[in-house]
């Protein structure tokens, strides 16, 4: 759906590890921000990713057990639509029932559903069953969950800006408001009190300051951009774009991680999958119909795939003679993947079944050489240059092919015979390695996971942007909240971790206040 007026339509710069594509990267300029037009799956990561940021930042609030009570206080357990037994297809253990954001089961069963239920079987050592992926520990096949409520969308926005809490006195919402700059209020200590705004590049500019702090939640792309307008960022690089440098910090940019995924499609004997929605307007118009007479019901209440697939690679991979394993500990997957019902978008003729490996990068904290956000010029209201570095390292390809294969060995199971016909590329178990290169590079894209653009580290750290309390290092009553603080991409899709990220920051800013 884009582009169009609620996303920010950047065009990313070429990609060498993807044969200097450039490929489509969307991202929600609208309340809610990127969670109100996401794919809706939550996926927390593992113990071991939040374990990592407690050991990074020296502070184990971080830490996975500490964060408990945020991730119970963001999460809504929900019925799925159907309201299915859920028995044996989520662990209610690790779960929150009375939180805000709304998370569930799907509520309508895909054709694809029921052999990947049979993989799980069938290849039990490769593909084993997880009754939730969510419990800390996601390698295995687990039925994915996500934030919807009913059959709609739960974002952000409908949940923490929901009825209850948008009337509130103390909350004012400014719609068609783009932040140009924070600007500094006091020299020592450094301190930035004051926002200006703007409704468009040419209209008036208005300043509000705060009485308190100044909080950033313009996510892993706008925050960096913004910080570094504000005169926050590597000097050199500052004065050389006319912009006076007023605070030394040159990470703001740096340690962008985004996965990358690529999918291997086939065709298949059934005319059941998702193309039809996509190409056919009478097919869509029949569905959102039963949706709206079924209280959000019907085949348009689920994503496009529901199971989620978390892998590592086999210890023995010859990378590792070569390569330290950059996953935060044993049971945190190199590889997710989902077999999708369908191909998005898809050819005018044929039916489908999408199946493919999203990797997760090599990323070497702050000298990681992957992608970075740099300004492109001073006008706030222009795009900023945003290199994805997607497949930049050995570890990266090495991870990708082997997701592939294990993707050949996935539809290679009985349990798809006389339902997946024939593949659409020629990519077999026979394919090569360097072939199976090239398809990654001519055919994988960036999976929209980014973070790492204001990173935190401990406070003694002379690198990153934020410290364990998510403030600007260096300067007073600055603090960033959202995706761009995490140093490293968890394994799997981010946004939970934003939730989480903001249920603790909730408390660090009241607690630095009360
Ligand atoms: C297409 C797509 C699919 C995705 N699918 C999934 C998924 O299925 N599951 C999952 O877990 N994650 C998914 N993600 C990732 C997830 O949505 C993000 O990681 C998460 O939303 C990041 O939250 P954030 O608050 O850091 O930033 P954002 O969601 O980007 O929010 C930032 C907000 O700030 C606003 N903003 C930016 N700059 C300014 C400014 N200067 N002034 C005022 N406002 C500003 C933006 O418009 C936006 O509303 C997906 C992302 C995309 C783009």
């Amino acid at each position: 759906m884009y582009p169009n007026p609620r996303d920010w339509n950047y065009t990313v710069a070429p990609l060498p590890g993807l044969d200097g594509r450039i490929p489509p990267f969307p991202r929600g300029r609208l309340l809610g921000g990127c969670s109100s037009m996401n794919g809706m799956q939550y996926i927390r990561g593992s113990k071991e990713d939040y374990d990592r940021y407690a050991r990074v930042s020296g502070d184990p609030g971080w830490g996975w057990d500490a964060l408990q009570p945020y991730i119970r206080r963001n999460e809504h357990w929900t019925p799925p639509v159907d309201n299915h037994n859920q028995t044996g297809q989520f662990n209610p253990a690790v779960h929150g029932f009375h939180g805000i954001n709304a998370v569930s089961l799907p509520g309508f069963l895909l054709p694809v559903d029921v052999m990947v239920q049979q993989v799980t079987q069938e290849l039990s050592d490769e593909f084993p069953f997880n009754l939730d992926y969510n419990s800390g520990y996601p390698l295995g096949v687990s039925w994915t969950q996500s934030t919807i409520k009913h059959g709609k969308r739960s974002s952000s926005f409908t949940s923490y800006l929901g009825p209850e809490f948008i009337g509130r006195p103390n909350l004012h919402v400014v719609l068609n408001a783009q932040v140009t700059r924070v600007i500094q209020t006091s020299q020592r200590p450094a301190t930035f009190k004051m926002v200006e705004f703007a409704e468009s590049r040419n209209s008036a500019r208005y300043h509000i300051a705060a009485t308190k702090e100044v909080i950033i939640s313009a996510g892993a792309i706008e925050t960096p951009k913004l910080l570094m307008n504000s005169g926050i960022g590597d000097p050199t690089v500052l004065s050389s774009l006319g912009i006076k440098a007023r605070v030394n910090l040159p990470d703001v940019g740096k340690n962008l991680s985004v996965h990358t995924g690529v999918s291997l499609n086939y065709f298949v004997n059934s005319t059941d999958t998702f193309d039809d929605i996509i190409r056919n307007l009478t097919v869509r118009q029949m569905l959102l119909d039963q949706w709206l007479a079924t209280d959000g019901g019907g085949r348009l209440s689920v994503v496009y795939a529901d199971h989620d697939i978390f892998e590592r690679l086999p210890s023995n991979s010859s990378i590792f003679e070569v390569h330290a394993d950059p996953a935060p500990g044993p049971n945190s997957p190199h590889i997710q993947s989902i077999a999708s019902n369908g191909l998005f978008p898809p050819p005018p003729e044929g039916h489908f079944v999408s199946v493919g490996p999203t990797c997760d990068p090599e990323l070497t904290f702050i000298s990681h050489s992957g992608g970075s956000i740099e300004l492109n010029t001073t006008n706030p209201f222009d795009n900023p240059l945003i290199n994805l570095g997607c497949l930049s390292t050995d570890f990266d390809i090495a991870a990708i092919r082997e997701g592939m294969k294990s993707t050949l060995r996935l539809i290679g199971a009985k349990a798809w015979e006389g339902y997946v016909l024939s593949p659409v590329s020629n990519i077999t178990t026979a394919t090569t390695d360097a072939d199976l290169e090239a398809y990654a590079r001519a055919n994988a894209a960036p999976n929209y996971h980014v973070v790492g653009t204001a990173s935190m580290s401990s406070r003694d750290a002379n690198y990153g942007v934020v410290d364990p309390d998510l403030l600007i290092k260096g300067v007073k009553h600055l603090r960033v909240v959202d995706a761009s603080v995490w140093p490293y991409v968890p394994s799997g899709n981010t946004q939970a971790s934003v939730y989480i990220l903001a249920e603790r920051a909730a408390d660090l800013i009241k607690a630095t206040w009360e």
